[in-house]
């Protein structure tokens, strides 16, 4: 049920620390490996959002044990998968394209459907790959139903990944389990969000797995075992950056402990962006702390590596000081909704000034006023208006329960930011 929300205005600069709950990606991804391993794995301090949880029900579903631990553990304990099953992906853009794969090697059918905005979004590619390595699927998006054998072969495959690294992610999580592995190859624009594919690469070798990504846009899966892992999970820097964005747009200060000094999380990029908005950027054993300048400054960034910061970029540009372009985020369209559009509209009906381009957005900060600020059902879209929300009072979201996508307790973490001491 949708829920509307007052966003608070901040009465003065922003000070606070932040405690930032663990990164979907790395979740996510952990939760399938482990679902692939040999043996139980343990995760700590895994993120427990709506995305997360639906991606332990999927895996819960085919027959994986996957149990809470003392302290704050999820442990998974794998099971060969098994339907007949049924997956909820939600709006997950991870949970509809990493566990089709896993599907495909379970026994029995598998069928999967998702929210109404999900059955929009773009996975034809991935079940054309998984269909292309042998996998009896029918359907083209969501719904659709897997007809798993108890095995693939795999092999080589030709797909089109401009529409979201996802479709990359997916079928190299799997494939170590494929008969023949897979040599996975792509031809198209340049494939968006790449850094969502080295934590995947990574985390596939940190797991025993044997990966070449030597050549761009080629990346080979060897088949073999897969080890059981123990990961501790880094905080989630996407979710850290409306927190950060919180000080940039009042001069404040914010720092959010725990962040990592060498990571794969494509959210890391906000260091950069910042500093080029004219934010100072502390890196030390406290953790990340920013502090807001008083004139915050426009900026050209490409978001290609990083489309999933652009509605906090976006925020924070309608509230600069001179004009910002954001670039290489074509592939936005087809995210929770089309965040393009969806920034425009709204910013727009504020009294900001924007254009879409082929690629991104041309912002030009003009004085804002209140109004209904919509969510589309989109996580991002809910904390950028609460980011606004700071600077410009009478601004009310339509619908703030969407943040559950990622962060469940947003709106307490956001008071929290405003009143530190209470
Ligand atoms: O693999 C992942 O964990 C993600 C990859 C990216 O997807 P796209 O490549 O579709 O942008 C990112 O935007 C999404 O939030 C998470
Ligand atoms: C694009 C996003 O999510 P998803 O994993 O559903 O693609 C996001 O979180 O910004």
């Amino acid at each position: 049920m949708s829920h509307p929300w007052s966003a608070p205005v901040a009465r003065d600069a922003v000070r606070a620390t932040v405690t930032i709950p663990g990164s979907k990606s790395l979740t996510n991804r952990a939760l399938v490996l482990a679902a692939l391993a040999d043996g139980p794995s343990t995760l700590h301090g895994p993120l427990r959002s709506r995305d997360t949880e639906l991606m332990a029900a999927a895996l819960r579903a085919l027959g994986t044990r996957i149990t809470d631990g003392p302290r704050d553990e999820w442990l998974i304990t794998p099971v060969s998968p098994h339907g007949p099953a049924e997956v909820d992906c939600g709006l997950a853009g991870t949970v509809m394209r990493f566990v089709p794969p896993l599907a495909s090697l379970a026994t029995g059918p598998v069928t999967f459907d998702g929210d109404p905005q999900a059955r929009k979004r773009p996975l034809s590619t991935v079940l054309d790959g998984l269909r292309a390595l042998g996998a009896d699927i029918e359907g083209t998006a969501l719904p659709f139903e897997v007809r798993g054998q108890g095995a693939l072969p795999g092999g080589r495959v030709t797909i089109d990944a401009s529409a979201s690294s996802q479709f990359v992610s997916g079928l190299l999580l799997s494939a170590a389990r494929f008969d023949h592995g897979i040599t996975l190859v792509h031809e198209g624009e340049s494939v968006p969000s790449l850094p969502h594919i080295d934590m995947t690469v990574t985390m596939l070798r940190a797991a025993g797995v044997e990966v070449d990504d030597r050549q761009p846009d080629v990346w080979r899966v060897k088949p073999g075992p897969v080890d059981p892992l123990d990961l501790d999970v880094e905080p989630d820097l996407s979710n850290a950056t409306p927190f950060l964005a919180a000080a940039a747009v009042t001069a404040g200060e914010v720092t959010v402990p725990g962040w990592p000094e060498h990571t794969n999380q494509a959210g890391d990029a906000i260091r950069d962006i910042l500093e080029r908005m004219g934010v100072h950027v502390r890196l030390d054993g406290a953790g990340l702390t920013v502090t807001g300048p008083e004139k915050l400054e426009g900026a050209d960034v490409d978001l290609h590596a990083v489309g999933e910061l652009t509605p906090t970029v976006a925020a924070m540009a309608a509230c600069a000081h001179g004009s910002s372009r954001l670039r290489g985020i074509a592939h936005l369209r087809g995210h929770e909704t089309d965040r393009l559009a969806a920034l425009q509209h709204e910013l727009n009906s504020l009294g900001s000034s924007v254009q879409q381009t082929d690629d991104g957005l041309l912002i030009e900060p003009r004085p804002l006023h209140g109004g209904t600020w919509h969510s589309y059902a989109d996580h991002r879209m809910a904390t950028a208006g609460a980011i606004l929300g700071l600077r410009v009072p009478g601004i009310t979201l339509d619908d703030i329960t969407t943040t559950s996508k990622t962060l469940p307790d947003f709106t307490g973490m956001w008071s929290t930011l405003l009143d530190p001491v209470s």
